[in-house]
């Protein structure tokens, strides 16, 4: 019985259907994939093209892989593709507030919300806080580089983009000798972690139907992640609301609360709270390990490709004259800089599959791809990214090939359209003031002269493989 309600499923369901490989019942095609489901996705665009039809489990999923597709779908189509799946996970990880999972009105508030609140919290104070984390991290670097210790880049990059977060959000400095493997800190990035990990990479129990019921009673019993973050904000919500001045916001926190009821207990409603405290949670989120995994790959590569470093190292050292410090008014002057941040996140995206968005209503794309309602939508970034179309040679970190063409529209790492990544420029800024100042006045390699692994671990962010170490060699 349950293989032909399964095989029912699986019926042709419109002549525009999308091609993709033959599901077993229950599982779907969850069985054909190893621990890198992007480059098996990757692997089936030579059979079933760079639009296909993937079932993950119960959910029927599109995996896009061609710039021109997910522009139709994120930008022209937008209406139809702004909300996220209703997986449970999601459910009981954000009562779906905040800004990475509201849907509909709810979503176009908290955006709106959420945007000005960004340009709020005056720009040249967010600057000041990057400039104040990169002169932590070198202080560090300087220390291990006289002690003659290795340097690891994934302890040092998280803490720079975890501090600078702390302060943009709460106002609070992480002491620049606390160690983030332990504390307060760490606690926060585990609960996170297990409230985001399901969504953004992926459960079997989100997606198996027969399983559903009780899968939600046990989060509705057990799941208890949010419920202790949201303790969390709201310790800083009260403090903060005890010296809040709506003219002068120290942070995101206090623009937060100006926009949600300023605090009076007759105009906060209990959603504006979960609004605000959500939203927080989201900003640590997609805002720490995106941008500190993106700086681990670059001393990863710029180990790997020396020649690459040295050029760049002379660029910078050449547009200074004589200057210590690169500062952010630098960036247009410095084009094989972002030329190779670009290939960066070209050849090793941190987000394998983006964030999950669903259909609204059933819709047929470039009158070729018939889309059904309910259909979670994914951007397969490592497809994109190797897609011979836009990047010829693609298996080749070249740099070079941003410098031939800087606007590629294929080079789309925080996605396009009105739900795209509202801290594009905090994160572009935060990334390129970092590796700048730190390729000023260091060249780095691996510690035992060869290659580092250049494989990735897939998860939420998807990272080397492999923790390593570099040598720091002070430049005179
Ligand atoms: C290398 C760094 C980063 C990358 C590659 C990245 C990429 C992305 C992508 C692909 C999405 C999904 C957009 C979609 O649904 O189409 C996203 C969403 C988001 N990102 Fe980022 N991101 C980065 C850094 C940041 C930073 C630093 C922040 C905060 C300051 C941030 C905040 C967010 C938020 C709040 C969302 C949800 C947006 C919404 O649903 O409206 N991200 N990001």
């Amino acid at each position: 019985m349950i293989l032909v309600i399964q095989y029912s499923k699986y019926r042709k369901i419109h002549e525009k259907e999308i091609k993709g490989p033959f599901p077993l019942p229950i599982l779907g095609n969850l069985h054909s994939f190893s621990d890198l489901p992007h480059h098996d996705c990757t692997n089936y665009t030579k059979k079933y093209g760079d639009v296909m039809r993937i079932w993950f489990a119960d959910l029927y999923t599109v995996i896009l892989s061609d710039a021109n597709i997910i522009r139709k779908v994120y930008v022209e189509n937008h209406e139809n593709f702004m909300d996220r799946p209703r997986i449970p996970s999601l459910k009981y990880g954000t009562y779906f507030h905040g800004t990475v999972a509201s849907m509909g009105e709810d979503w176009i508030r908290n955006r709106d919300v959420v945007s000005r609140a960004m340009r709020k919290t005056n720009i040249k104070h967010i600057y000041e806080l990057m400039d104040t984390q990169v002169d932590i991290l070198l202080r560090s670097m300087e220390k291990i580089s006289k002690d003659g210790t290795a340097f690891e880049p994934r302890y040092y990059t998280t803490k720079y983009t975890m501090g600078l977060m702390y302060k943009f959000i709460f106002n609070e400095e992480v002491d620049e000798n606390e160690d983030i493997n332990n504390g307060d800190i760490k606690k926060l990035g585990d609960l996170m972690s297990r409230i985001m990990e399901d969504f953004a990479s992926g459960s079997l129990w989100d997606v198996l139907e027969i399983t559903r019921p009780l899968y939600l009673k046990y989060l509705e019993m057990f799941e208890k992640a949010f419920p202790i973050l949201i303790e969390f904000f709201e310790k800083r919500y009260k403090e903060h609301l005890k010296t809040f001045d709506p003219e002068s916001p120290r942070d995101l926190l206090d623009t937060l609360i100006a926009e949600y009821g300023g605090g009076d207990p007759k105009k906060t409603t209990k959603d504006d709270l979960l609004s605000i405290y959500s939203s927080l949670s989201d900003f640590f989120f997609a805002g720490v390990d995106t941008s500190s995994t993106t700086l681990e790959y670059l001393f990863l590569l710029l180990s790997n490709y020396p020649e690459v470093q040295e050029k760049v190292h002379d660029e910078i050292k050449t547009t200074l004259k004589g200057r210590d410090r690169v500062l952010l008014s630098d960036k247009a002057s410095l084009p094989y800089l972002s030329a190779v941040i670009k290939e960066t996140m070209r050849y090793r995206p941190v987000t394998s599959f983006g964030l999950p968005r669903t259909t609204t209503n059933d819709i047929v794309i470039d009158d070729k791809y018939f889309i059904p309602k309910d259909s979670q939508v994914l951007i397969n970034y490592h497809a994109l990214s190797f897609n011979e179309k836009y990047f010829p040679n693609p298996h080749v970190f070249d740099p070079t090939r941003f410098i031939n063409e800087p606007n590629n529209q294929a080079f789309i790492p925080w996605s396009i359209g009105q739900r795209n990544c509202v801290g594009m420029t905090f994160a572009q800024d935060e990334i390129f003031l970092c590796i700048a100042n730190v390729l000023l006045r260091y060249r780095f390699k691996s510690v035992d002269g060869k290659k580092i692994n250049e494989i990735e671990k897939y998860g939420i962010t998807t990272k080397p493989v492999d923790r390593f170490n570099v040598l720091l060699e002070k430049r005179a």
